[in-house]
């Protein structure tokens, strides 16, 4: 009874960066992991190497959101926690479509989260108070607004306000909470003037890195206590 396997975590676009780092994080503990990719990088080699199970998913349209619930259901009789990473960062460009940029955003953001949480209850469910956890990852910019990004900061607040219906819906059993990052990984292509800006734009002017978030996802997961609330991992940048 004792050596029975921990249920998997779920995480979502866990090909790169955050997500990658915390399927990694896990599968150093020991803690089974199921992570959904959409490109097939290197690095979804690597994780299953390490233990992971790794699933394709393109979470582009309703049915490819669902069919990756099927699937997940199909194979597992139960999940420890799901962690909605998967996310677009698109801005608002001349030449693109309004109503796909705002589409794409709603979709990844709302739809996908929504129909999962829904699709996977029962998976959460029954294993205890407490037992289990569901995560979204939403922005600093949903309390500020964002002049370059108004679908994304949109689309990451309704997964905010998400947050505190599913905490009622599936408490006790399953606790839901949100980590409100501001800057934690520049991408690539940033040049030095960007990095400089957004930089400065925090108390705290550093780039953390993922272990931040990792630390954080530790602590909700250990709790027994707190749900419904929103964290922010943002260097203290409402205070600049
Ligand atoms: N990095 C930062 O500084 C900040 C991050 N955050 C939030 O933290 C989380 C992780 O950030 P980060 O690691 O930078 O995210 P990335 O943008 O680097 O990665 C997001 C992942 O989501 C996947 N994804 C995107 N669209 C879809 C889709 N339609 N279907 C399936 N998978 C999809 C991507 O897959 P693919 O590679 O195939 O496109 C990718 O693996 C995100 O929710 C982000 O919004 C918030 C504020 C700051
Ligand atoms: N899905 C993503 N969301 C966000 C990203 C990203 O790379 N992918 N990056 C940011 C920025 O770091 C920003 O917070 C500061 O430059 C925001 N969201």
């Amino acid at each position: 009874m004792g050596n029975a396997q921990p249920l998997p975590i779920l995480i979502t676009g866990g090909g790169r960066r955050i997500g990658l780092a915390l399927a990694h994080h896990f599968l150093n503990l020991r803690q089974p992991v199921i992570v959904s990719y959409r490109t097939e990088y290197p690095t979804i080699d690597t994780l299953r190497k390490a233990g992971a199970v790794c699933v394709q998913a393109d979470f582009s349209t309703d049915e490819g959101i669902l069919a990756f619930a099927d699937k997940v259901k199909a194979d597992n009789r139960g999940l420890r926690g799901i962690i909605h990473n998967a996310s677009d960062w698109r801005a608002e460009k001349p030449g693109t479509s309004l109503s796909e940029t705002l589409s794409c955003m709603l979709q990844i953001h709302v739809h996908a989260p929504y129909l999962l949480n829904h699709a996977l209850q029962d998976l959460l469910r029954g294993h205890g108070h407490a037992a289990s956890d569901i995560i979204h990852f939403t922005d600093y910019v949903v309390e500020r607004g964002s002049d370059k990004h108004i679908a994304y900061a949109a689309s990451k607040a309704a997964l905010d306000n998400m947050t505190r219906s599913f905490a009622r819906k599936l408490a006790p059993e399953v606790k839901v909470n949100a980590i409100a990052p501001s800057l934690i990984l520049f991408n690539d292509h940033d040049d030095a003037d960007y990095r400089r800006e957004a930089l400065n734009k925090s108390l705290m002017k550093i780039a953390p890195g993922e272990k931040e978030v990792i630390d954080l996802i530790d602590y909700i997961f250990t709790s027994c206590y707190v749900t419904g609330r929103t964290f922010g991992v943002d260097g203290g940048r409402p205070l600049r």
